[in-house]
C-alpha cells in the first residue's frame, strides 16, 4: 500500500504549513503544556511591545524592538512545533487519500430469499448477507468465505502482487472488499456493516483521526508539565530576587529565559515522534491499531509463535499413507478419504489428493447423509459419522489415542514407533481411526521457512524470548524448535494454552506478543500485549489482535519490534537532548541577565556573548531553530541495532546528553556572532 509515497511531497509541505497555524488556537494547545506556556510567552510578549508599562515598570521606548523581535520568535518556536506535528500527520493523510481511491462504487451479486442472487450496490451489503463472487469480479465487501477455493489478488490493499489463496474453512477464509477474485467462485458471507469495513477502518488509522496520546506519552507529557512548572516558579520568584539587590529584571527577559529552561524541544517534537513511529510500521506494511501497540513492541519480553505457518511455510500436505497393526495399505487410505471427504482445509484437500494418485476416490454424494464432523482445534480431530453409527476420525495422534482408550479399544504395538519417525522428521502425523480401530498414519510435511535461525538470533541479542506454541505433538515440536533455533517450545497446545502461557509470562511483568491467524487465536491475540494478526487470518482473529500484517508475514513480529524500540529510542533520545540542553542555555542566559546586577556573576559568563541582549536573542533563537533541526530525526527515527538495553542505555547518553550540552554552546556563540556582526546585538 504505502511503501510507494515515501518522501514528503510539495502537496504536504504546503498542508502542514497552513495546519501550522491552524494549530495555534489555544483549544488545541493546551494539549501540549509546554508549547502553550510558549504561547502564551508570546501573547504576553507581543502585549509587552505595545504597552511597554503593562505591569508596571519604566518606560522605555527602546525596549519596543526587542519585545518585538522576542515575540516574532516565540511565535516561530510554537509554529516550528506544529509544523513537525502536521507534516508527520500530512503523510498518514496522504496514504488515506491512496486508500480512499481504491473504494469505488462496486455491485454485488446478493443471495435473496429464495436463493436467487439479485444485483445490488457493494454500499447496501449488511453483516449477514450471503453474496457470489465469480473470476474476474470485485469481492464487494469484507467477509468470510463460506464455499468454494480461488485466488484473490489483494495488491489494492498490501501492494504485493501475488496472488494468494482463499477458500471456505482453515484458515485463509477471510476476505478484504475492494480486493479482485482472480479465478474460480466465491460463495461469501459478509461480516460487516456499511462504513466498518476493514479498508475504513485502516483509512481511520493512517489518517490519525483516532489517535489519542498513548499511556508513555501521557506520562511523559505529565512529567515535562512538571518540569514547566517547577522552571516557572523560579523564574517568577527572580523577579522579586532581582529586586532585593536592587535590581530590576524586565517581564520579557524573563519570559525568554523561561522558554529556553523549559523542555520545548521534545514539547515541540513528542506528537512528531509519536505519529511517526506509526507511520513507520504503516509503511512496513502492518497496520496497528493504537500507538499504544506499537509502543509496547518496543519494550517485548517475550514472543509468542505458532509453528504451522510462522516457523514452518504451513502449507502442510500429506505426503504418505503408513499402516499399523494388521491394516493393510487399501483400508488406510481408504479410511483416511472417508474421514477428509468433507473437511475443507488445506490438510483435508491434500489427504484427497494424494489418495486419488494411489487411486481411490470417494464421491460426496455417496455420503449425503453422513454427519460432517470439522476438524477443531479443541478436539484437533476431524471426520464423518456414518448413519450406520460408524465413526471416521482423523487427527493429532495423542488426541486419537485417548479416544480410543476411552472406547476400550487397543493400541497397535507399531504405532508409536511408526509415528516417532514422523515427528523426528519434523513432519506430522495424524492417526486414522474407524469406530476404536486405528488404520495408520498420515504423513504431514511442512518445511521451516527459510533465514529463521538467522532472525531468532536477532532477537536473542534483543534480550527477546521466542516460545513457539503448537498443538502438534511434542516429537514433532521438538524437531522444528530445534531446527529453527526458538528458545523454548510448548506442544500439544489448545487455545487456551497459549492464552494460560501468555499470562504467566505476564504475572512476572514480562510484555508479550504473539502472531496468529486462527480463529483458535483470536483469544491469546486479545490477551497479548501486542497482538499481530494476520490479514489472510479469521476475521475474529484480526478483529481480536492490535495489529494487522497485511502481507501476512508472522515473522514480521521481528520488524515491529525493532520499528516499537526504535520509536521508543528516539523519544528518549530526544528527551535526553532537551533536557541537556536547557542547560547550555541555562549558562547562556543567567549571567548575561545579572551581570548588570551582581556583577560577581561575571565569572560564569564563560560563553562571552556580546551583550545581555544578544545573550538572550541567541539563545532562544537556538531554541527555536533545534526544533526543525530534530524534526528529520524525529520522522526517521534515532537508528537502532540489535545490542542489550544497558549498552544502547550508555550509548546514547553520551551522545544526546554530552551532544545536547555541547551544541547549544557552538550554536548560541556562532549566533551571537552573526547578530553582533549584524550590529544587532544592542537592539
Ligand atoms: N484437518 C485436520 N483434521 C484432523 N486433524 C488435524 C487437522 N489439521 C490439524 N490437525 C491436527 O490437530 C493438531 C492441532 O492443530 P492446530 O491447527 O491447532 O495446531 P498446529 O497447526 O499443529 O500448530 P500451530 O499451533 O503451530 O499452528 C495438529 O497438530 C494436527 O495433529
Ligand atoms: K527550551
Ligand atoms: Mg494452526
Amino acid at each position: 500500500m504505502a511503501k510507494k509515497n515515501q518522501s514528503i511531497g510539495k502537496d504536504i509541505f504546503r498542508t502542514a504549513i497552513i495546519d501550522s497555524f491552524k494549530k495555534l488556537d489555544p483549544r488545541n494547545m493546551v494539549k501540549n503544556p509546554v508549547m502553550f506556556v510558549v504561547e502564551i510567552g508570546f501573547f504576553l510578549t507581543l502585549l509587552l511591545s505595545i504597552f511597554p508599562n503593562l505591569f508596571g515598570g519604566h518606560y522605555e521606548l527602546s525596549q519596543i524592538p526587542f519585545n518585538l523581535v522576542i515575540s516574532f520568535i516565540l511565535l516561530i518556536t510554537v509554529l516550528f512545533g506544529n509544523f513537525a506535528e502536521a507534516i508527520a500527520e500530512g503523510r498518514g493523510k496522504a496514504q488515506a487519500e491512496s486508500l480512499r481511491r481504491t473504494k469505488t462504487d462496486l455491485m454485488a451479486d446478493r443471495r435473496e430469499k429464495e436463493g436467487s442472487y439479485e444485483k445490488v450496490p457493494a454500499s447496501t451489503l449488511r453483516k449477514g448477507d450471503v453474496v457470489r463472487v465469480t473470476a474476474g469480479g470485485m469481492i464487494p465487501a469484507d467477509g468470510e468465505v463460506i464455499k468454494g477455493l480461488g485466488s484473490v489478488d489483494e495488491s489494492a490493499i498490501t501492494g504485493e502482487s501475488a496472488p494468494v489463496i482463499r477458500g471456505a474453512g482453515g484458515d485463509f477464509s477471510s476476505v478484504t472488499g475492494g480486493t479482485k477474485l482472480l479465478s474460480d467462485e466465491l460463495i461469501i458471507e459478509v461480516t460487516v456493516n456499511p462504513g466498518e469495513s476493514f479498508l475504513d477502518k485502516m483509512i481511520g488509522l493512517v489518517e490519525g483521526a483516532s489517535r489519542q496520546k498513548t499511556p508513555n506519552e501521557l506520562a511523559l507529557t505529565v512529567l515535562l508539565a512538571g518540569l514547566t512548572l517547577i522552571f516557572l516558579i523560579v523564574v517568577v520568584t527572580l523577579g522579586p530576587f532581582a529586586g532585593y539587590v536592587h535590581g530590576s529584571i524586565d517581564t520579557v527577559t524573563l519570559i525568554a529565559l523561561l522558554v529556553c529552561l523549559i523542555p520545548t524541544t521534545i514539547g515541540a517534537l513528542l506528537s512528531a515522534i509519536g505519529i511517526a513511529g506509526m507511520d513507520r510500521i504503516i509503511r512496513f506494511n502492518v497496520v496497528a491499531k493504537s500507538g499504544k501497540a506499537v509502543e509496547a513492541a518496543g519494550d517485548v519480553n517475550t514472543l509468542i509463535l505458532d509453528k504451522t505457518g510462522t516457523i514452518t511455510i504451513g502449507n502442510r500436505l500429506a505426503s504418505d499413507f503408513i499402516p499399523v497393526g494388521s491394516h493393510n495399505l487399501k483400508d488406510l487410505i481408504n479410511t483416511a478419504v472417508l474421514s477428509s471427504l468433507f473437511d475443507e482445509t488445506p490438510e483435508g484437500r491434500s489427504v484427497i489428493d494424494l489418495a486419488k494418485k494411489d487411486g481411490v476416490t470417494l464421491s460426496r454424494e455417496d455420503y449425503n447423509d453422513a454427519e460432517n464432523v470439522d476438524f477443531s482445534a479443541d478436539t484437533r480431530m476431524s471426520g464423518l459419522n456414518l448413519p450406520d453409527g460408524t465413526m471416521v476420525r482423523k487427527g493429532a495422534v495423542d488426541a486419537i489415542k485417548e479416544d480410543v482408550q476411552k472406547k476400550g479399544g487397543r493400541i497397535p504395538e507399531d504405532l508409536d514407533a511408526k509415528m516417532e519417525r514422523v515427528a523426528k522428521e519434523g513432519g506430522t502425523p495424524l492417526a486414522v481411526i474407524k469406530n476404536q480401530e486405528i488404520y495408520g498414519l498420515i504423513y504431514l510435511k511442512d518445511i521451516i521457512k527459510p533465514g529463521m535461525r538467522q532472525r531468532f538470533e536477532e532477537l536473542r541479542k534483543m534480550g527477546i524470548k521466542t516460545v513457539m506454541c503448537t498443538g502438534d505433538n511434542p516429537l514433532t515440536a521438538a524437531t522444528i524448535a530445534l531446527e529453527a533455533g526458538v528458545d523454548d517450545f510448548i506442544a500439544e497446545a489448545k487455545p487456551e494454552d497459549k492464552m494460560r502461557l501468555i499470562r504467566e509470562e505476564q504475572e512476572q511483568g514480562k510484555l508479550v506478543a504473539m502472531s496468529g491467524d486462527g480463529t483458535n487465536d483470536a483469544p491469546a491475540l486479545a490477551q497479548a500485549d501486542v497482538g499481530l494478526a494476520m490479514n489472510t487470518g479469521t476475521m475474529a482473529a484480526k478483529e481480536a489482535g492490535n495489529m494487522v500484517d497485511l502481507d501476512s508475514d508472522p515473522t514480521k513480529l521481528i520488524e515491529v519490534v525493532s520499528i516499537g524500540k526504535q520509536l521508543l529510542i528516539t523519544r528518549g533520545s530526544i528527551t535526553t537532548f532537551s533536557i541537556a540542553n536547557d542547560v547550555a542555555k541555562y549558562f547562556a542566559i543567567i549571567p548575561a541577565m545579572f551581570t548588570t546586577i551582581i556583577p560577581q556573576l561575571q565569572s560564569l559568563n564563560i560563553m562571552h556573548l556580546t551583550s545581555p541582549r544578544s545573550a538572550i536573542l541567541s539563545a532562544i533563537i537556538f531554541n527555536a531553530l533545534i526544533i526543525p533541526l530534530l524534526i528529520p530525526l524525529a520522522m526517521k527515527g534515532v537508528k537502532y541495532r540489535p545490542v542489550s538495553a544497558t549498552t544502547l542505555l550508555v550509548k546514547n547518553l553520551l551522545i544526546y546528553g554530552i551532544g545536547g550540552i555541547i551544541v547549544p554552546f557552538l550554536g548560541i556563540k556562532i549566533i551571537d556572532l552573526i547578530i553582533t556582526g549584524l550590529g544587532l546585538s544592542n537592539i
